[in-house]
């Protein structure tokens, strides 16, 4: 077993394998993380989950050994609102990765331009029940409007089951949304289906609304023997109907992973499947995460 010493859950993909789809030049990684070091950067005691050490310099490796050129790292809710891990990999990339924080409503202004100096462009609000106890809604409206003006954006992580009821406080926020993983869309049930076409809805009808064609790992029911095939409809619906708002991660080091990890490459190799031609490729892949993360 890869489970590892004092972390509950999988260590990443050791030898991933090399990718047969070849990357474009120029191609962002949108969501990963870096977790510790424990010694250095501590885990929040607030934590619902204890990673272990992902740092940044293997989350380099990774790109480069991928074929990707820049990452969006996004903080976990196992560091909190304490953003200086994924800081600390932010200023020692050259400019080449770009970050999501969590913040609490009490951050200072000086913390603020901070993370921004450092290459900060988002917040995210996590709700995602097993993760984290999110904050109030009027908590987080007031972030939002104190973001909003720094041009920033709001990622968002929730479960399907809970877009209902998150639905008309995500239509009241005044920023890019980017919706992580598709919003964890049950793939049990038809793409056509009543529970997809309300997160359709949410793009078509709000386009401030991005998502991440990402964590096929976490979706699939089918699983990594049948190639998370099941994934691919929902993906490739979302890719297709909105071009210029989607983003791809690999979401390394994959926290939470119980059932397997996920072998890297095997993760590249599905993009084409979610994006078919080349120009929706460099949409997903460089377009996209360059205009939201790199235009300012
Ligand atoms: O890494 C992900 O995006 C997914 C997970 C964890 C987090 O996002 C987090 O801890 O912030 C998960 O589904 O467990």
């Amino acid at each position: 077993s890869q489970f590892v010493m004092d972390a509950d859950w999988l260590h990443w993909h050791q030898s991933p394998s090399q990718p047969s789809f070849e990357l474009p030049k120029g191609a962002v990684d949108a969501h990963c993380h870096v977790f510790g070091p424990g010694n250095e950067f501590g885990f929040a005691p607030e934590r619902k989950y204890t990673p272990c050490d992902a740092s940044k310099q293997q989350l380099w490796d990774l790109r480069d050994y991928l074929g990707f050129s820049r990452n969006v790292i996004v903080q976990a809710t196992c560091h909190g609102a304490d953003n200086n891990a994924m800081v600390d990999a932010l200023l020692a990339s050259n400019g080449l990765a770009r970050g999501v924080a969590t913040i609490k409503e009490d951050i200072s202004d000086a913390e603020l331009d901070r993370l921004h100096a450092a290459g900060v462009r988002g917040v995210r609000f996590n709700f995602v029940k097993r993760l984290v106890d999110a904050l109030p809604f009027d908590s987080l409206k007031r972030i939002a409007e104190r973001i909003v003006k720094r041009d920033w954006h709001i990622v968002i992580y929730f479960e399907s089951q809970d877009l209902p009821e998150l639905y008309d406080f995500f239509t009241s926020l005044p920023t890019i949304l980017v919706v992580d993983h598709m919003g964890r869309p049950d793939v049990t049930k038809s793409v056509e289906g009543e529970d997809f076409a309300l997160f359709l809805k949410f793009m078509l009808e709000n386009e401030n609304v991005w998502s991440k064609v990402s964590c096929p790992e976490r979706i699939s029911i089918d699983g990594p023997n049948k190639g998370y095939q099941d994934v691919v409809p929902f993906a490739r619906k979302v890719v297709e109907s909105f071009p210029d708002r989607v983003l791809w991660g690999t979401d390394w080091p994959h926290p939470n992973m119980k059932s397997h990890m996920p072998d890297d490459g095997k993760l590249v190799d599905m993009i084409p499947l979610f994006a078919p031609t080349t120009e929706l490729q460099q949409k997903l892949l460089i377009d996209n995460p360059m205009r939201l993360y790199w235009s300012k």
